[in-house]
This record gives C-alpha cells, sequence and structure tokens, in this order.
C-alpha cells in the first residue's frame, strides 16, 4: 500500500516537473505554443475568423487558386493572410496607386493581389532572395494576365531599393508592403520612406510578431527589431498610423 502511494507521489511529482520544465523551456521561448494566440488576436481557425472571411473575403478566382497552393507549401504560414490582402488591395485601389513595392514576395500572393487592382500599366517591384517560392506563383500571374505588372528582382531587398533610390525613382511610388527578414525591418522602413511620394501608404506586416513584442527576449532579434520600429513610428512626425489587429498585426504609416 505505502509502495503504491510512494509511486503515486513521485508520478504527481514528475508531472509538476515536466508542466514547469515546458513552461520555462518552451513557454517563455514559443508562448502560443503553450498559451495559444496572445489574447486580442483572432486565431487562424476560430468561428470568428471564419465569420469575417464569410461575410467579406471578395477574392478573384486566382488569388484564390495561388492561396490554397501556396497553403500545401511547407512554408505556406508565411504568405500573408487574405483578409490583410483585401485589406491593402482596397488601399491601393483607393490611392489609385500606380508603383508599388513589395519586401517579401514568398510565392507572389500579395504580388497578385496588388497587381489585379493596379491599372494596366502599373507596377509591382516585387524583391526577394528565393526565386523557387516565386516560380511556384508565376504561372498563376500569368493566368490572371498580369504576369507583365510583377517585376520580379532577385537580391536583397536593400540592395535592390538602393538601386531605386540611385535610380532617381525617390518619390515616386504610391504604397509599399514590407514583409522580409524581421531584423532589416527599420532599414526598409527608412528606404520605403524615401522611395514614396507624399500620401502614400507603407503598411509594415507581423507588426504583433505572434505577441512576442509585448515581452521581446534579447537574444530575439526580430521580436526586438519590430519592436524598436513600433516604438520609432509612434514618435514619428513624418507619418500618420494605424496599429491594426490584422492578420500578424499591420501597421500603416501615411506620408505627410
Ligand atoms: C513572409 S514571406 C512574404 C509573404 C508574401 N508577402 C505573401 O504575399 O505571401 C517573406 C519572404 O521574404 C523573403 N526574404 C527574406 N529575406 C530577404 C531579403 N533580405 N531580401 C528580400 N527578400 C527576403 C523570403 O525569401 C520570403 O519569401
Amino acid at each position: 500500500m505505502l509502495q503504491c502511494l510512494l509511486y503515486l507521489e513521485w508520478q504527481y511529482l514528475k508531472s509538476i516537473k515536466v508542466t514547469i520544465i515546458t513552461y520555462f523551456f518552451v513557454g517563455k521561448r514559443y508562448p502560443s505554443f503553450i498559451f495559444g494566440t496572445p489574447s486580442g488576436m483572432i486565431r487562424k481557425n476560430s468561428p470568428l475568423r471564419k465569420y469575417i472571411l464569410d461575410h467579406s473575403l471578395r477574392e478573384h478566382p486566382i488569388l484564390k487558386k495561388l492561396r490554397l497552393l501556396t497553403a500545401e507549401h511547407p512554408w505556406g504560414r508565411m504568405m500573408v493572410s487574405c483578409e490583410q490582402a483585401q485589406l491593402m488591395a482596397n488601399l491601393v485601389k483607393l490611392i489609385k496607386a500606380k508603383k508599388v513595392i513589395e519586401i517579401g514576395v514568398f510565392t507572389g500572393y500579395n504580388a497578385l493581389n496588388m497587381a489585379l487592382v493596379l491599372p494596366d500599366n502599373g507596377q509591382v517591384i516585387a524583391c526577394d532572395i528565393n526565386e523557387d517560392y516565386a516560380k511556384i506563383g508565376r504561372p498563376l500571374w500569368r493566368e490572371a494576365g498580369v504576369e507583365h505588372k510583377i517585376d520580379l528582382r532577385i537580391k536583397p531587398a536593400i540592395q535592390t531599393l538602393d538601386e531605386l533610390l540611385a535610380n532617381g525613382e525617390a518619390e515616386t511610388f504610391d504604397f509599399a508592403f514590407i514583409d522580409a527578414d524581421k531584423e532589416n525591418y527599420n532599414e526598409y522602413y527608412e528606404k520605403c520612406l524615401h522611395l514614396i511620394k507624399k500620401g502614400g501608404i507603407i503598411a509594415i506586416d507581423n507588426v504583433f510578431w505572434n505577441g512576442k513584442v509585448l515581452k521581446p527576449r534579447k537574444d530575439d532579434l526580430a521580436a526586438q527589431s519590430i519592436h524598436h520600429l513600433n516604438e520609432k513610428l509612434l514618435r514619428d512626425a513624418r507619418v500618420n498610423i494605424s496599429m491594426l489587429p490584422v492578420g500578424d498585426g499591420v501597421t500603416l504609416a501615411f506620408k505627410l
């Protein structure tokens, strides 16, 4: 009997130990793994998100085809959310944009999304370092009849932005979407601010970084970088801003 009780107590202590270890070593690094999506954010598979999509998404059939195709990719979760893409397409239309930049293209879901609403002589300068991803989307850009509007530049985005500036294209763009490596967000923002016209918009993705911006760890350079840019934007007199809880958080900066 005593042996049985001791065994049960040992099992109980072991489960507490596992909980504590999981909390400290996994929960601190990957809070969403333990605690779910941080409160205030709409979970990807929640009934509310389904309601939002059921009642607002008007997706072009070829765009939908690319979204479903991309979702099957091992890195499919990098794709921008469809409701966020629709918001950006609406902004691009609203300001009658002609020239837009996308930093971080992946399979080109959002590049296609923007190309679809640009005029026929409109241009998406699409920056990425990986051509293989774009090879997935290109046939669908073609099928949608907008391939000619997407100018894919395969090299580090900073280099492409510097080339555009050196080419005298400062203040000629209407819209920019920043969605590549997070450590360079501040540089992307500064260069985009030079490239877009007054009245133009910069959309910055993942500004919540899955909630990690609430308490960025010192060794998490991505969370640190996004958090610093969020703090800087709050005080940046060159722009008006809105931080929206769409997808993983998007900040819209309107150039004054
Ligand atoms: C989150 S994904 C972009 C998603 C995309 N905006 C969409 O519509 O689905 C990030 C992309 O940034 C690219 N990337 C990473 N570092 C980069 C860099 N230094 N310059 C340009 N692109 C980069 C990656 O190859 C990846 O395709």
